[in-house]
């Protein structure tokens, strides 16, 4: 199956200059959504993955869907304001503008292994954010997987070198 042909590329989307992907096509489609999900846990089997955090909102989507096939308890990192109990947070620039995110301070115990799920990885400041708050609580990041990569934006330098993993590049 080819999940490129899932993704629809609108230009100068939210704003000029940016090629932005959708996957909401994808998301339409159960058959492609749960090929991604089973190309994402490929070479996983055995592996001890405690937990999968996804970012929100786009890496809750298959997030879910990855932590059910895993079956393992899914964690959100959120926006600012959004989680109801003890957080901490971390900033980060993104491809377009820049923001903060938020886990709660008791979704992960130390030790744990963490799969750690986007949609995309653009600049890699979100994830790379990301991975400092699963460090800070003292999870260990096994993996580090995204639906789209886009290559030329060069994201994976900021992250744990030899564990992440993309399905679809541009
Ligand atoms: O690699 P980066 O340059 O950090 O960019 C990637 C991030 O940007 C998008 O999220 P966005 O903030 O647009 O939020 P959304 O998922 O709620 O649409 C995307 O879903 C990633 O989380
Ligand atoms: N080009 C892009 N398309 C979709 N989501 C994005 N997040 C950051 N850059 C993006």
């Amino acid at each position: 199956m080819e999940l490129k042909n899932y993704i629809r590329t609108i230009e100068d989307f939210p704003k000029e200059g940016i090629s932005y992907k959708d996957i909401t096509p994808l998301l339409l489609d159960p058959t492609a959504c749960s090929f991604a999900v089973s190309e994402i846990i490929k070479g996983l089997e055995g592996q001890p993955i405690d937990k999968v955090v996804g970012i929100e909102s786009r890496g809750f989507l298959l997030g879910m869907l990855i932590a059910k096939a895993l079956d393992v308890g899914f964690v959100p990192i959120r926006k600012p304001g959004k989680l109801p109990a003890k957080t901490i947070s971390q900033s980060y620039d993104l491809e377009y503008g820049s923001d903060t995110i938020e886990i709660h301070q008791d979704a992960i115990q130390k030790g744990e292994q963490i799969l750690l799920h986007d949609d995309l990885l653009a600049t890699g400041g979100t994830a790379a954010a990301a991975c400092r708050l699963i460090e800070t609580l003292g999870g260990e990041i096994k993996q580090v997987n995204f639906i789209i990569e886009l290559d030329f934006l060069k994201g994976r330098q900021l992250l744990p070198k030899d564990k992440v993993k993309s399905l679809i590049h541009f």
